[in-house]
């Protein structure tokens, strides 16, 4: 492909080509893509495909560095119940749940929000669950260099669920723990933290 001037352009050009090829898709399955109802559905799946994959434009490890900030309070910061969208690289099919996530800061903190942030970039890609996981273990470790990280993420898989094994209620947690939280005092109470409900 030639190379693109900026990325408007390239998103341009991109969406109308995915477009084509689900328009292609649609005619093959024995759909008219003509009938009204299915006449602007390539645009649709194009642009929330792209939506859905922008994570390959981002850079996960700027977002963090545009919000961290000296301060010296070194406990755990909890982040629980982050909502996860991805899509899983085999199937191209959804898969969802939560993330949580703690680090024990060493100098810095990171703006709150980075860190949803960083799991969007992450998730909005074509994913295994242990990568993504180790993705955002990673990028937290390696920019905010805090004493410890940790991150769980349960989810649940719908090539698991509408096809193949068909199992509806199995959930798959992958963690990953760093520095202090390799510990099993500190892991264990941030599981606990994870699992309590304080409200
Ligand atoms: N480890 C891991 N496996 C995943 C993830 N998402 C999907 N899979 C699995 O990827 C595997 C692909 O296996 P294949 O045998 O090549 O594909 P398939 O014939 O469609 O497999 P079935 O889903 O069992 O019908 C399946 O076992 C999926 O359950 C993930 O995030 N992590
Ligand atoms: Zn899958």
């Amino acid at each position: 492909m030639a190379p693109y001037k900026n990325l408007e352009e390239y998103n341009i050009e991109v969406t109308n080509e995915v477009k084509e090829r689900f328009s292609k898709i649609i005619d093959e399955i024995g759909e008219d893509v003509e009938r009204e109802g299915l006449e602007k559905t390539p645009e649709r799946a194009a642009k929330a495909m792209l939506f859905l994959t922008q994570g390959y434009q981002q850079d996960a490890a700027e977002i963090l560095k545009g919000a961290m900030f000296k301060e010296d309070y070194d406990d755990m910061v909890i982040i629980k119940d982050i909502e996860v969208y991805s899509l899983c690289e085999h199937h191209m099919l959804p898969f969802f749940g939560k993330a949580h996530i703690a680090y024990i800061p060493n100098g810095h903190i990171v703006g709150l929000s980075k860190i949803p942030r960083i799991v969007d970039v992450f998730a909005r890609r074509l994913q295994v669950q242990e990568r993504l996981t180790h993705n955002i273990l990673e990028c937290l470790n390696d920019t905010l260099r805090p004493k410890g990280v940790a991150v769980v993420i349960e989810a649940s898989h719908m090539c698991m669920m509408m096809r193949g094994v068909q199992k509806q209620n199995s959930v798959t947690t992958t963690s990953g723990f760093r520095g202090q939280f390799e510990k099993i005092e500190t892991r264990n109470e941030f599981l606990k933290l994870i699992s309590s409900d304080l409200s």
